[in-house]
C-alpha cells in the first residue's frame, strides 16, 4: 500500500496561478512562492468586501485515538467532493507543527487520496510562518530580559514573568530552565521555560486578527510580566510591538495551495486545540468566504475542544455564522471508547462500538446546543467490517441523526460525494448559531458552563493558585473575556485514560493564563503541558532523503 507521501509525490500539481484563477483571486494580489505555493495580499479584502459570504462548514470529531480520526482527511475529501459536484469551494486548514511531524502523530495534510499538496513542503518549512511566529515571540522575550538587565525602569519582578520563549518542536527538556546563568554580564538569572510555537499568544493573535493594524494593537496588549507591586506589564510597555509586527508582516498573509484534485485550499495559522484555540485564521476564513460559495474548515481534536473554541472564540470574534457541522466518527475510536485496548482496534467488535457510541452521542448533544445543523461522517478505514459500519449507520438513523459514510481516504473526492450532496442540502436549512455563553458571565460560570454542557461533567475544582488568579483577573477586567480550555484531547474529562462517556466527574483547573492580546483566558486543566515531549520512537528517526533526493518517512 502506498504511503501518504508516495501518493503526494506521484501527484502532478497545477501551477499556483491556475489554482488562484479557480479561486477567483485577482493575480494582482497573488504573491507566488515557487510553482505550487502563494500568499495572498490582504489588500484583496478591500476589493472583495462587498461579495456575498459563502456557506461555512466546520469539520469536528469525537474524542480521537492518538493517531487522529480523520478531520483533515474528511475536510479535504469534502472539499474535493463539493468540487466534483461542481460547487465553488475553498478549504481552510491549519498549518502543521514540526512537533507532531517529528514526533508521534505526523503531519496535518490529510491522508490517502484526500490530501493537500505539496505535502512535504507544507509539513516542513512551508512559507516560513511558524519560523516568523517563533522569532516574533522570542524577540519579545529578548527585549524583556534586556530591559530587566539594562536598569528595569518598568520595575518588572523577574519572578513574575509570564511570557515564555518558544520553539516549534517537542522538547520536554525546555519546559523548565534557568536563563542568564554563570555571570552577571549574561543578564539577570531567572527561571524560564519554552512552550511550543503553536501554543503561543502570537499564534493566537495571528489567527484572531482582522488585519495587520489589528494584529499590532492586539500584540501591544499582550501581558508579559508583572511588576514588584503586581501591575501587569505589556508588550506595548516594552515598546516592541512595532518590530514584532514587522517580523510578522508576511506571515499575516494566508497561504494558497491545492488538493490532490487541484481544488484551492488556504492554510494559515496552526494552534493546537488541546493547548490553544485550535482553529485556522480568521483572515483566511473570511477571505475564503468572500471568494467562494462553500468554505470547509476544521478545528482540532474533538468537539469538546476545537469545535467549542471555534464557536465560542473564533465565530464570536469573527462574527461568523456556521451553516453545517460535520462530526467525524470512526469505528476504531468508538471501539476505544467502548473499552477495547489501543492495540486491538483492528479486530471486529460490534458490542464495543455500541458501547463507545455514547461518546459520539455526547458530542452530538454538545453540537446541538449551538443550534447548527449537523451530520455524522463515518470515516471508513480498510479494517472496518460491514457489521461495524452498519452498527454505526443504524444507531445514527435509529436516533434521528443524519449520517453518511465517507471513503475520501481511499477514493478522494469521489468517496465524499454523498457527504457533499447532503451538506449542500443542509446549507439551505436555517442555522440559528449562538455561542454557548454570554461574556458577562464570570470566568467561573463560563468554565462551569463548558464543563457541564460540553464535557458532561459535574463541577470545577480550582487550585489555590487558580482561585487567586480568578480574583486578580476580575480586578483587571479580564473576567469578561471568553475562556480557552486547555485539556487532554483523549477524554471528555481532564484524565486522558478515561474514555467513553463519563459522567459525574470534576474538571481540575491548575492555573489560568491571560492572553489579553488574543482576547481570551487560557484555562489549564489536569496535567496539560504547553511543551509536548517526543515519544520513545519519534518519527524523526524514520525519515530522510534517498540517493535520488526523494524524501521518505513524512506522513
Ligand atoms: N480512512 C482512513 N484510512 C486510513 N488512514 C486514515 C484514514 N483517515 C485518516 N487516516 C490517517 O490517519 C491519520 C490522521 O488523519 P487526519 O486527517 O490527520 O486526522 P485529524 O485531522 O483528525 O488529526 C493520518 O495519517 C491519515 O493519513
Ligand atoms: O490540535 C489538534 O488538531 P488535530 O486534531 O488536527 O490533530
Amino acid at each position: 500500500m502506498k504511503t501518504d507521501l508516495q501518493i503526494a509525490q506521484e501527484n502532478t500539481m497545477d501551477n499556483i496561478e491556475k489554482i488562484a484563477r479557480k479561486a477567483k483571486i485577482d493575480p494582482d494580489y497573488l504573491e507566488v512562492y515557487g510553482k505550487n505555493k502563494a500568499k495572498i495580499d490582504l489588500k484583496i479584502m478591500d476589493k472583495i468586501a462587498d461579495n456575498r459570504n459563502g456557506k461555512l462548514i466546520l469539520v469536528t470529531a469525537i474524542n480521537p485515538t492518538k493517531a487522529g480520526e480523520g478531520k483533515s482527511t474528511t475536510t479535504i475529501g469534502l472539499v474535493d467532493g463539493l468540487a466534483q459536484i461542481n460547487k465553488m469551494v475553498i478549504g481552510c486548514l491549519r498549518e502543521p507543527s514540526l512537533g507532531p511531524v517529528f514526533g508521534l502523530k505526523g503531519g496535518a495534510t490529510g491522508g490517502g487520496y484526500a490530501q493537500v499538496v505539496p505535502m512535504e513542503e507544507i509539513n516542513l518549512h512551508f512559507t516560513g510562518d511558524m519560523h516568523a511566529i517563533t522569532a516574533a515571540n522570542n524577540l519579545i522575550s529578548a527585549v524583556m530580559d534586556n530591559h530587566i538587565y539594562q536598569g528595569n525602569e518598568l520595575n518588572i519582578d523577574p519572578t513574575k514573568v509570564v511570557w515564555k520563549r518558544c520553539l516549534d518542536m517537542n522538547d520536554r527538556t525546555l519546559r523548565s530552565i534557568t536563563i542568564a546563568q554563570d555571570k552577571k554580564t549574561n543578564g539577570v538569572e531567572r527561571k524560564d521555560g519554552f512552550i511550543i510555537t503553536v501554543a503561543t499568544e502570537i499564534m493566537a493573535i495571528m489567527c484572531l486578527s482582522k488585519d495587520l493594524q489589528d494584529f499590532e494593537k492586539r500584540v501591544s496588549r499582550a501581558v508579559v510580566a508583572y511588576t514588584y507591586d503586581d501591575q501587569p506589564v505589556t508588550v506595548g510597555d516594552l515598546k516592541v510591538e512595532g518590530a514584532v509586527t514587522l517580523v510578522m508582516k508576511e506571515a499575516l498573509k494566508p497561504n494558497l495551495v491545492q488538493t490532490l484534485e487541484k481544488t484551492p485550499v488556504f492554510i494559515h495559522g496552526g494552534p493546537f486545540a488541546n493547548i490553544a484555540h485550535g482553529c485556522n485564521s480568521l483572515i483566511a476564513t473570511r477571505m475564503a468566504l468572500k471568494l467562494s460559495d462553500y468554505v470547509v474548515t476544521e478545528a482540532g481534536f474533538g468537539a469538546d475542544l476545537g469545535a467549542e473554541k471555534f464557536f465560542d472564540i473564533k465565530c464570536r470574534y469573527g462574527d461568523l455564522k456556521p451553516n453545517v457541522v460535520v462530526i467525524v466518527a470512526t469505528a476504531r475510536a468508538l471501539k476505544l471508547h467502548g473499552g477495547v485496548p489501543a492495540d486491538q482496534l483492528k479486530e471486529e467488535n460490534v458490542p464495543a462500538i455500541l458501547e463507545g457510541i455514547k461518546n459520539l452521542e455526547k458530542h452530538i448533544e454538545s453540537i446541538k446546543q449551538y443550534r447548527v445543523p449537523y451530520i455524522v461522517a463515518i470515516n471508513k478505514f480498510s479494517a472496518d467490517t460491514q457489521a461495524e459500519v452498519n452498527a454505526i449507520l443504524n444507531w445514527c438513523k435509529d436516533n434521528g441523526h443524519r449520517v453518511v459514510l465517507s471513503d475520501a481516504w481511499a477514493s478522494g473526492g469521489a468517496g465524499a460525494v454523498d457527504l457533499a450532496q447532503e451538506v449542500v442540502r443542509m446549507c439551505e436549512e436555517d442555522s440559528k448559531f449562538e455561542p454557548l455563553y454570554d461574556l458577562d458571565l464570570s470566568l467561573e460560570e463560563k468554565i462551569g458552563t463548558i464543563v457541564r454542557k460540553i464535557y458532561g461533567g459535574r463541577s470545577v475544582i480550582f487550585s489555590d493558585r487558580a482561585k487567586a488568579q480568578l480574583e486578580e483577573y476580575k480586578q483587571a477586567g479580564w473576567d469578561k473575556l471568553p475562556v480557552c480550555m486547555a485539556k487532554t484531547p483523549n477524554s471528555l474529562t481532564d484524565d486522558a485514560k478515561i474514555v467513553g462517556r463519563p459522567t459525574d466527574f470534576d474538571i481540575h483547573v491548575q492555573e489560568l493564563r491571560i492572553s489579553a492580546g488574543a482576547g481570551f483566558v487560557v484555562v489549564l486543566t489536569g496535567n496539560i503541558m504547553t511543551m509536548p515531549g517526543l515519544p520513545k520512537d519519534p518519527a524523526a528517526l524514520h525519515m530522510g532523503m534517498n540517493e535520488k533526493g526523494i524524501s521518505y518517512g513524512i506522513f
